[in-house]
Order: structure tokens, then C-alpha cells, then sequence
């Protein structure tokens, strides 16, 4: 007869290896998703010189023992610092994976850090809890000091700092408020209101970019490209959203306007791909089109 330890260790690896694919799949799927504003897509490089598409599927199967590793650890814990410094240690050796399977590009250092801290918090709620409670356990996590992370100026920080805008550690730390607030409401609404699968998934993406401080965006394009994107997205959503003509017309001309400004929202396309695994968790296939 098998112990309670062994029912509870198999249980663990199995919610573990479901979450991690998920992650994996939602990552792929918000890659392949098109037509996005100068994102790499199913149509090409979108505003880039160094990702193609098949760089972000190979970049997202290189990174799914990463989340399987992070849940597995995570699991039935609680928020405190031993914790933080682990799945601090497991990102980082992830986005060392990506490095080595994209030959040095960076495809999803943004997207390891929302999916990683969310995959995570998932697995501390041992697999249960809805999306606001996933996302307030990924943020207390968050908040916690890693002492043992290297200090780096990154690209994210300088922008942050140049502009005083927030950045992808504070979405986090704040509880993921463009994917709680705006995204996944959008993607609900779409779809209740008859959109494709496909144009819910393109308005889901619209309401992070209405209002996200992308510093991919600020980094590439400065404040110019920041309210192209912002109102340039506001336009679509105005227009009823992409099943709309009018509303496909304004996303096409977003696409024009941010190739223009060599801008491109990583970060609001990792909080996409965060929002389709927190959205996949909740509602299961058959009620999806
Ligand atoms: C906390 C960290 C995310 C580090 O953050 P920081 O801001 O200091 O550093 P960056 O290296 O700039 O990474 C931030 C990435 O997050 C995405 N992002 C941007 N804005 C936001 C936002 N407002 N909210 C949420 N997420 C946001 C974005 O990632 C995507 O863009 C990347 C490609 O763009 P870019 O950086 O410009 O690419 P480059 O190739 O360098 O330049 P170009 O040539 O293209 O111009 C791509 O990766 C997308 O994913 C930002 O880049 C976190 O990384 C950290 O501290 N990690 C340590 C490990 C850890 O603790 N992990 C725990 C969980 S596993
Ligand atoms: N589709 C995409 N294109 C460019 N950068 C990204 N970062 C995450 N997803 C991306």
C-alpha cells in the first residue's frame, strides 16, 4: 500500500508537470497569436532584428523544466525569504537556458519572471485558488527581498529610473493589476460578446497595452512610442475591439505606427501569455472555442 508521503509527492510532480505545461504552451501560443503591433508573430519579426517566431518556440520548450522545477518547489510552501531566494536561483538558472537554447537572445526574460512567480504561487496554493488569488500570492512572494541576486543595471531599471514609471518588478509586486484588471476581464467580455478565440486574445492584449509602462517600449522608443502604444491601443478597444472592422482597422494601423517607431511591448506580450495560463487554469478546454 502506498504511503501518505508517496500519494502526496506524486501528487505535487503531477499538478508540477500540468502547470509547467501550461506555462509552455501559453508562451507559444502568445507568440504564434497574430497579427500583433510589432511583435514577433505568425507573420514575421515584427519590430526585430534578432527573434523570429521560431526562436520564441524554442526559447518556450527550453523553458518548461524551469517551471516544473519552480512549482515543485514551491509547493504547499509559504511566502518567506528561504522560498524567494530558491525560486530566485531557479529564474535565474532558467533564463541561463533560454540564453543557451536561443544561442544568446533574450526572448523571455520578462515572461520568466511573471510566469515563473505565478507557476510558483500556484503550486503554494497547491494547484487550487482563482486568478486574484494566484496573483496576490505571486506578489507577497514578490516583495521579498532575494539577497543573493547579482545587481544589474538592466534596461528595465534604467527606464524605470529615466522616466519614473513603473516596470515589470512592480506589476508583480503589485499583484499583477494589467492581467487581474484589464486582461482577463477583456478576454471574457470578447468572448461573450462572439469574438473569435483569436481576436479576444488580440482585445486581451489591447487592455495590457492601454496602460502598461512597457520598458521595452520606453527602451526602444521613448515616451513617443510609449502613447503610440497606449493610444493607439485605447483606439482599438474604442472601436468595439478587433472583431470589429473598425476596431481591426485601428490594430493595423497600431502595427504601422510602432514598426514606424521600431517600438515593440515584450512586456505587455509576456503579461498576454501570463494572462492565457492564469486563464487556462480557471476555465477548462471544452469551454473555450
Ligand atoms: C525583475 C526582473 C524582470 C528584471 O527586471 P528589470 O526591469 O530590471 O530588467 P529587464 O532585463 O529589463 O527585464 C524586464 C523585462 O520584463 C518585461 N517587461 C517590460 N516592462 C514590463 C512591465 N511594465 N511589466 C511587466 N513586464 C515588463 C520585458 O520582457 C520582454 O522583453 C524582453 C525583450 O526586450 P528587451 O529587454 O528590450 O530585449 P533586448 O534583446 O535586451 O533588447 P532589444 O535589442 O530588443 O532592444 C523579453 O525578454 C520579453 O520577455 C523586459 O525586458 C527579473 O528578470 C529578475 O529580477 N529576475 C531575477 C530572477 C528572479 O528573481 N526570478 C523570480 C521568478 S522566476
Ligand atoms: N511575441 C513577442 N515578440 C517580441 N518580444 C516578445 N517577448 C515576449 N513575447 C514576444
Amino acid at each position: 500500500m502506498r504511503n501518505l508521503l508517496d500519494i502526496t509527492t506524486n501528487r505535487a510532480e503531477a499538478v508540477a508537470e500540468h502547470l509547467a505545461s501550461l506555462a509552455m504552451q501559453s508562451l507559444i501560443d502568445e507568440a504564434c497569436l497574430s497579427p500583433k503591433p510589432g511583435l514577433v508573430d505568425s507573420r514575421g519579426n515584427g519590430a526585430h532584428q534578432d527573434l523570429t517566431l521560431s526562436l520564441m518556440t524554442r526559447s518556450a520548450h527550453s523553458l518548461e523544466p524551469t517551471f516544473y522545477a519552480l512549482a515543485l518547489h514551491a509547493w504547499q510552501r509559504q511566502a518567506d525569504i528561504a522560498l524567494r531566494q530558491q525560486v530566485g536561483k531557479l529564474g535565474r538558472e532558467g533564463e541561463q537556458r533560454m540564453m543557451t537554447a536561443t544561442g544568446g537572445v533574450n526572448t523571455h526574460r520578462g515572461a520568466i519572471w511573471a510566469m515563473g512567480l505565478l507557476v510558483s504561487a500556484c503550486a503554494m496554493l497547491a494547484g487550487s485558488g482563482t486568478a486574484d488569488q494566484i496573483a496576490a500570492m505571486a506578489a507577497r512572494l514578490a516583495k521579498l527581498p532575494d539577497v543573493a541576486a547579482p545587481r544589474v543595471f538592466s534596461k528595465g531599471l534604467r527606464a524605470t529610473q529615466r522616466y519614473r514609471v513603473p516596470g515589470a518588478r512592480e506589476e508583480a509586486q503589485q499583484g499583477f493589476p494589467h492581467i487581474i484588471r484589464l486582461a482577463l476581464p477583456q478576454l471574457r467580455l470578447s468572448r461573450q460578446q462572439g469574438a473569435s478565440e483569436v481576436q479576444a486574445r488580440l482585445d486581451a492584449l489591447m487592455a495590457i497595452m492601454t496602460s502598461l509602462s512597457d520598458t521595452c517600449v520606453l527602451s526602444r522608443a521613448g515616451l513617443t512610442g510609449l502613447q503610440a502604444m497606449q493610444h493607439g491601443a485605447q483606439r482599438v478597444l474604442r472601436a468595439g475591439g478587433c472583431a470589429q472592422p473598425n476596431g481591426y482597422a485601428a490594430l493595423m494601423a497600431l502595427d504601422a505606427h510602432m514598426l514606424t517607431l521600431n517600438a515593440s511591448p515584450g512586456g505587455a506580450a509576456d503579461l498576454l501569455a501570463a494572462t492565457l495560463f492564469l486563464d487556462r487554469l480557471v476555465i477548462p478546454a471544452e469551454r473555450r472555442r
